[in-house]
């Protein structure tokens, strides 16, 4: 467990030394007279005019995550890895102190949880907290201006160890998420100074660690370009068309036969070209080693040298590693790159510093003033408080909840993950101020609380082992019991075998829901489980998805549980039966259903999900309603007639007023208002329904209505062809409000079919060269599963 973290712990303590992060002397020093601390000039002219100024080896030294600087120049080193992903992390770059000031940052939900929330502005507030203790952290020279979040890999399979640190399955909502993040770790769209660099990854195609023979860092993923356009890459266009994003990683993996680092087609044709994310001070750096595995295991190139120069003129940029710093010399001998790329490649990292404001005065920028006490401010620690709420989602009640909890009241808190401390903060998490487990929580209630882990491993729940469990239970009127999964079974490196709850798990529910008393099963952990067997069971009595909540998550379950707070998170990933993973290999990438494959996501599942995704019970009951439309049918050629934007799919549509009341009685609450598509428009199959527009809204107490406005687009009516082209067709229309719609409105598309967006297509598939038979249940082109060896 957590074995990532005792490298970056190491690295850690060896970056802190050696390469202390310090800004270069615009003063006095060497550069002082360059261009590059002139703050009238262009960041392109500035960066450019340093990298003039380096030697040909002092080029090739600065490619590396850990680079150099120039010391003769006065250019201190840098070290470009850091980690964020819900907090500031451990991570090569980011030293934190043993104690006192920078000993912690604030740690929020993991991003599945986040996700959990549809709330766009939450998740900004939640980033711009990030990037403003990322920027305290770097004044006192504790970490750098860029950091490699967010992972925005759609979680496709519920299998994926790393699906926790994405908001969830589906693409929507993962792009306006992504968008609403970037705005909130960067400052906007083009701020004069950016507050940190983000960096979306992993492009494109990863969300397998291992499976079955198969390795992130050889697996060549099979991905049809309709598959691509309409799931894989929507969060990173959204991340780099629509967001700005400062920075790109590559993956591991390759897609259709090129590693992805070595892919020009993904890089530059579609990410640079297409997506237009072409200014100068956005790089590409590859995942860490990643350049190396196109030799070995991908064995894409035939030499070391081969590789280096792959990606570097594919147009990654920057080699998370040491890779580039060591073959790109022979590189550069071999004649197999040229100056020009690879002061393409440093005139983009350095221009992106310009950009952050690394060789500017402080006293005119807006960061530099940031300091440790602008870290975990009580604002901060309400907001991830309010974080852990937001996401918290209720899949079952029998109305046992809220809790009536009383001074007479006493409660067993039991299980594994009762008395949770690092537990609650999932994987690349930072130090954390405090970690507030259930356990804490019910403990700062007036009631009588009893305690026992118990051991859920250890076969028949009655053995000793459990005596304690059972005490507890016979002693108390309500019985907590908290379990579930964490980074011992999913996490990088390691994808579940398994989405069931343990035997011995479901046992000791058993025996505990038979005492016939208030029973509550709190499901924790990143990936679902298949929780049907305690949903069915009758004294079970409610059942709780809590995910990795964070600092306060402890807290932020208790005061749901007794009623404090009242839920309104949605599950943003299908909670599927067990049996599912033995019906579609972790290694078939089609969404649609197919040979070996029911289908996957919401979207073209066609078994019957345990849980929906968008599932999530409230405290009270909601009614909605649909404003009318001025039609009920439109002409496809007016609406693109109508369209000015670049980018057609971003063409408003129509935005639809939705009434919600809360017709449920006595309690206050939130209500994630998720509109979907449904109907029979475009190629077949039709999905099932597709998610296009949700708003959060807030408070809405007995009796009171609340409006949301849900933003339609040209794009979200479209579908995407086997080319991978956006068209929005003709054909019924149906937008519903929730899960079990609450409300519903039909229109209608006609005229011809118009193209919202041509999609490049890509060069043809290249032939298997990796080492191993790796390559078990691939995709053909044509839907079909095969074996390469
Ligand atoms: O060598 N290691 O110890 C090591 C540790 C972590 C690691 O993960 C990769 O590094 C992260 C960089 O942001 C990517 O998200 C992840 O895929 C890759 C390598």
């Amino acid at each position: 467990m957590r074995s990532i973290f005792a490298f970056t712990t190491l690295i850690l303590a060896n970056a802190a030394s050696a390469y202390p992060f310090g800004f270069p002397d615009c003063v006095n020093g060497p550069l002082s007279k360059n261009t590059v601390c002139d703050i009238t000039a262009s960041p392109l002219d500035r960066a450019t005019a340093l990298i003039s100024l380096f030697t040909t080896e002092e080029k090739l030294n600065n490619t590396g995550s850990v680079s150099p600087g120039v010391p003769r120049l006065g250019l201190p080193p840098y070290q470009w890895w850091q980690e964020a992903l819900h907090g500031v992390a451990l991570s090569p770059g980011v030293n934190f102190s043993s104690s006192g000031n920078y000993s912690y940052a604030t740690s929020f939900p993991q991003p599945i949880l986040l996700g959990a929330a549809f709330d766009d502005a939450l998740i900004t507030a939640v980033a711009t907290v990030i990037s403003t203790e990322a920027r305290a952290f770097n004044n006192d020279g504790r970490a750098g201006l860029d950091f490699w979040t967010p992972n925005i890999n759609p979680f496709k399979d519920p299998r994926w160890g790393r699906g926790q640190e994405t908001p969830g399955e589906d693409p929507f909502h993962l792009s306006s998420y992504v968008h609403a993040l970037i705005d909130g770790l960067q400052g906007g769209y083009a701020p004069k100074y950016k507050r940190i660099v983000a960096t979306c990854k992993h492009w494109a195609g990863y969300d397998m660690e291992t499976w079955n023979g198969n390795f992130r860092y050889q697996w060549d993923a099979p991905i049809s370009t309709q598959d691509l356009v309409e799931y894989y890459a929507p969060p990173f266009q959204s991340c780099a068309r629509d967001s700005n994003v400062g920075a790109f990683m590559c993956s591991y993996n390759a897609v259709n036969g090129r590693p992805t680092c070595a892919d020009p087609y993904l890089l530059q044709t579609i990410l640079r070209e297409h997506w237009g994310w072409t200014n100068e001070q956005q790089w590409i750096t590859s995942d860490c080693d990643a350049i190396q595995n196109i030799y070995l295991p991908h064995k894409y190139a035939a030499t070391r040298p081969q590789a280096v120069a792959d990606a570097l003129n594919a147009g990654t940029d920057l080699n998370c590693g040491t890779y580039y710093q060591t073959h790109l010399p022979a590189a550069l001998e071999q004649g197999l790159i040229n100056i020009t790329t690879l002061d393409r490649a440093l005139i983009r990292q350095y221009s992106s510093l310009v950009r952050l404001g690394y060789f500017d005065p402080a006293d005119v920028q807006p960061y530099r003033a940031l300091n440790f006490g602008n870290v975990d401010t009580p604002q901060a620690q309400r907001l991830a408080y309010q974080a852990a709420v937001e996401g918290i989602t209720l899949l079952k009640n029998d109305g046992t909840l809220p809790l009536s909890v009383k001074p007479e009241s006493s409660i067993a808190m039991i299980g594994g993950w009762a008395n949770a401390t690092t537990q609650m903060q999932g994987n690349y998490y930072g130090i954390a101020p405090y970690l507030h487990s259930q356990l804490w929580a019910a403990q700062q209630l007036n009631v009588t609380v009893h305690y026992a882990a118990g051991d859920s491993s250890s076969g028949d729940p009655t053995t000793n082992n459990n005596l304690q469990v059972f005490a507890a239970a016979n002693k108390s009127d309500i019985i907590v019991f908290a379990s579930g999964i964490d980074n011992s079974i999913e996490s990088e490196d390691k994808d579940r075998v398994s989405i069931a709850w343990t035997g011995e798990q479901l046992d000791l529910i058993g025996e505990l829901a038979a005492y016939g008393k208030p029973m509550i099963v709190l499901q924790m952990g990143g990936g679902q489980m298949d929780s049907g067997p305690i949903a069915n069971n009758p004294n079970v009595s409610a059942l709780l998805w809590g995910g990795y909540p964070g600092q306060d998550g402890g807290l932020a379950i208790m005061d749901i549980l007794t009623g404090k707070k009242a839920p309104a998170g949605r599950l943003p990933q299908t909670q599927y039966p067990a049996n599912y993973i033995a019906q579609v290999p972790m290694t078939n990438m089609s969404l649609r259903p197919g040979l070996n494959n029911p289908g996957r996501t919401y979207k073209w599942y066609t078994g019957k999900p345990t849980f929906d995704f968008g599932h999530g019970l409230h405290y009270t009951n909601f009614s909605a309603s649909i404003g009318s439309l001025e039609a009920t049918t439109f002409n496809i050629s007016s609406l693109v007639a109508g369209c000015k934007e670049k980018y057609m799919d971003r063409c408003p549509f129509r935005s639809v007023p939705v009434k919600v009341t809360n017709i449920g009685g006595t309690r206050t609450s939130d209500y994630s208002a998720l509109a979907f598509l449904t109907g029979s428009f475009g190629p077949k199959p039709y999905p099932k329904k597709s998610l296009v527009a949700y708003q959060r809204l807030f408070d809405i107490s007995p009796g009171a209505t609340a409006m949301a406005m849900l933003n339609l687009t040209l794009g979200s009516l479209s579908r995407v062809d086997e080319m991978g082209n956006r068209i929005l067709y003709p054909g019924q229309y149906t937008m519903m409000i929730d899960t079990q719609p609450l409300a519903m409105l039909n229109f209608t598309l006609v005229g011809e079919p118009a193209m919202l967006d041509k999609w490049p297509q890509p060069p043809p598939r290249v032939p298997q060269n990796s080492t191993g038979n790796y390559f078990v249940g691939g995709f053909d082109g044509t839907g079909q599963s095969v074996i390469y060896s």
